[in-house]
């Protein structure tokens, strides 16, 4: 299928009654192998299909500040109101008027430029295009101009919305895969043109994408990657469960030269120990019984790239006498093979055990632990970095929304204290799951409130006696040394569950706990588990 279908379409469109009959300028769009690429078939679409005198789509440049053209220098401020496009990308919503009062209203150069040649008695439309992915907000603005009553065709029309959701979708899809493959060129382009500290600081920029944070603890570890990428040393990473070692592993593959290599990765913690070996090390055919052929390892798989060992606390002490000799000499031997082969790779390890108590208790080597950590990183905890949690609660709604296909929501700021308070024993990876679980329970088109968030005592019920209340099941904490402050948790504890329950109709919640709706508002305004 070629750009012919378009013409195709545009000849059969008068007559055809398929219902079928769109599909082919859908093939079109979806054959575009670039963001750029598909702008420009939309386009041709919107002219030749719906017989529009012009059209263009705009894209929203990375800093989100400016939109840009297509083959042309003109950008266009998104915060300066003389073109069209500012009003549509900050209010979110189409503009529409004629081309003759466009003229006189609106007077930016480049914008008259693209409509100078139309006739002011034409309708002009601008329609703000975004991303329902929750990963790039806006893509950018598409401008129509054509007859009155095309418009008026085209506002009814389901079709249109169908093309112009599906031209967002490529498009979100297309710009993501673009700029995964172009952001980590353009890093390393980068680092040829800036001097050593803001090339690093640039990269540590980049970086805040996949470390979110902007706490002092998380800037400082994401220098501190820039700086372990740049060396081919071997970093052990510590912090406790959920504060992102995985990430950092991957991200410091990913900035380093090896990044074009391979990244192979184990739980040491999750293989059978009498399998590690031969997961880590391969065999050769026959070396055990049930090994009928040769197998490679990840060490071998990881050659010119990273090897990450997640749990290293866990790996056996045999099978830690052989790594140290795959990091001291680039060496080692496969199962039951005969001789030693090579591999060049940086190896990362990360575990959220005590590693020192392990080597007083000697199931740790002590020459390996210091091998492992010739660029050691600490992860901090989520309770040591509560700024963050704003950032992270934001991005991962917008992950559920991306995933799940929700209306954007957002959070209340009730809510939003209510997880700045609490405590994270599973750091990122719990406040991840609670957002998951709120944006579930929270209805589509609100925010997410502070009665949908589970309380610590409901978390961690199971760990602790459960009691009965009014039917509602809350934990009761084994350490009471404030009781008015226990109670109140309670109250909170049952009464957000009641809101929950239905649905956060306060007036129902009153009714089945017996108070009068005024008295329930005033308590979820003592408690802040008020919405409004
Ligand atoms: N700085 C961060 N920015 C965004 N997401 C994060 C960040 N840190 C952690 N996460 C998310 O939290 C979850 C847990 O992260 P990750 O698996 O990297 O933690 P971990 O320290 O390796 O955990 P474990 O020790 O249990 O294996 C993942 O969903 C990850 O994407």
């Amino acid at each position: 299928m070629t750009l012919q279908a378009i013409d195709t379409f545009a000849a059969t469109r008068e007559s055809s009654s398929s219902p079928l009959a769109a599909m082919p300028i859908a093939v079109t769009l979806v054959e575009s192998v670039s963001a750029e690429a598909l702008r420009k078939r939309a386009a041709q679409v919107l002219r030749e299909v719906v017989g529009l005198d012009c059209a263009e789509c705009l894209y929203v440049e990375g800093s989100g500040r400016w939109l840009g053209r297509d083959g042309d220098e003109v950008q266009f401020d998104c915060s300066d109101f003389s073109h069209p496009y500012a009003h549509v990308i900050r209010s979110g919503k189409a503009l529409t008027l004629s081309v003759g009062d466009a003229r006189t209203r609106l007077d930016h150069a480049g914008f008259q430029a693209q409509v100078v040649h139309l006739g002011a008695k034409k309708r002009l439309q601008v329609r703000p295009l975004r991303a329902k992915d929750g990963e790039q907000e806006w893509l950018g603005a598409l401008l129509m101009v054509g007859e009155g009553s095309t418009f008026s065709a085209l506002d009814d029309d389901p079709g249109m919305a169908a093309f112009e959701e599906l031209l967002c979708q490529l498009w979100a899809r297309l710009s993501r895969e673009q700029g995964e493959r172009h952001r980590s060129r353009a890093l390393r382009d980068s680092l040829v043109k800036l001097n050593d500290g803001a090339r690093r600081q640039a990269l540590a920029d980049q970086l805040s994408e996949d470390l979110l944070g902007q706490s002092t603890a998380m800037q400082t570890l994401r220098r501190q990657v820039v700086r372990a990428a740049e060396t081919n040393l071997a970093v052990l990473l510590q912090g406790e469960t959920g504060t992102g070692k995985d990430r950092v592993a991957r991200a410091l593959h990913q900035l380093s030269g090896r990044a074009k290599g391979p990244f192979m990765a184990i739980n040491c913690a999750a293989i059978p120990e009498a399998l590690l070996e031969s997961e880590l090390f391969g065999h050769a055919k026959g070396a055990f019984s049930g090994a009928d052929h040769a197998q490679q390892g990840l060490i071998s798989q990881a050659d010119g790239g990273t090897l990450f060992l997640d749990e290293i606390g866990d790996m056996p002490l045999a099978l830690q006498a052989k790594l140290l000799r795959v990091l001291e000499s680039g060496r080692y031997r496969p199962l039951g093979a005969s001789e030693e082969r090579c591999a060049d790779l940086r190896l990362v390890a990360a575990t959220h055990q005590p590693l020192r108590e392990h080597i007083r208790a000697q199931h740790f080597r002590a020459d390996l632990y210091y091998r492992l950590g010739q660029f050691p990183l600490s992860l901090p905890p989520l309770a040591e970095r509560r700024d963050d949690i704003a950032q992270l609660a934001q991005s991962f709604i917008s992950d559920f929304c991306a995933r799940e296909q929700r209306d954007d929501m957002g959070i209340t700021p009730s809510a939003l204290r209510l997880l700045q308070r609490r405590e994270y024993p599973g750091n990122v990876r719990e406040l991840k799951n609670l957002i998951d679980y709120a944006c579930a329970m929270t209805p589509q088109g609100a925010d997410i409130d502070a009665y949908v968030l589970p309380g610590e005592q409901e978390s961690d019920a199971q760990a602790s006696p459960n009691s009965q209340v009014n039917g509602t099941a809350y934990s009761l904490p084994n350490d009471i040394d404030d009781l008015r402050q226990t109670l109140r948790d309670v109250e909170s504890a049952i009464i957000r569950q009641r809101l929950m329950h239905f649905g956060g109709n306060r007036a129902q919640a009153a009714a089945s706990l017996g108070l009068p709706k005024r008295t329930l508002a005033h308590k979820c305004q003592l408690l802040e588990l008020d919405t409004k």
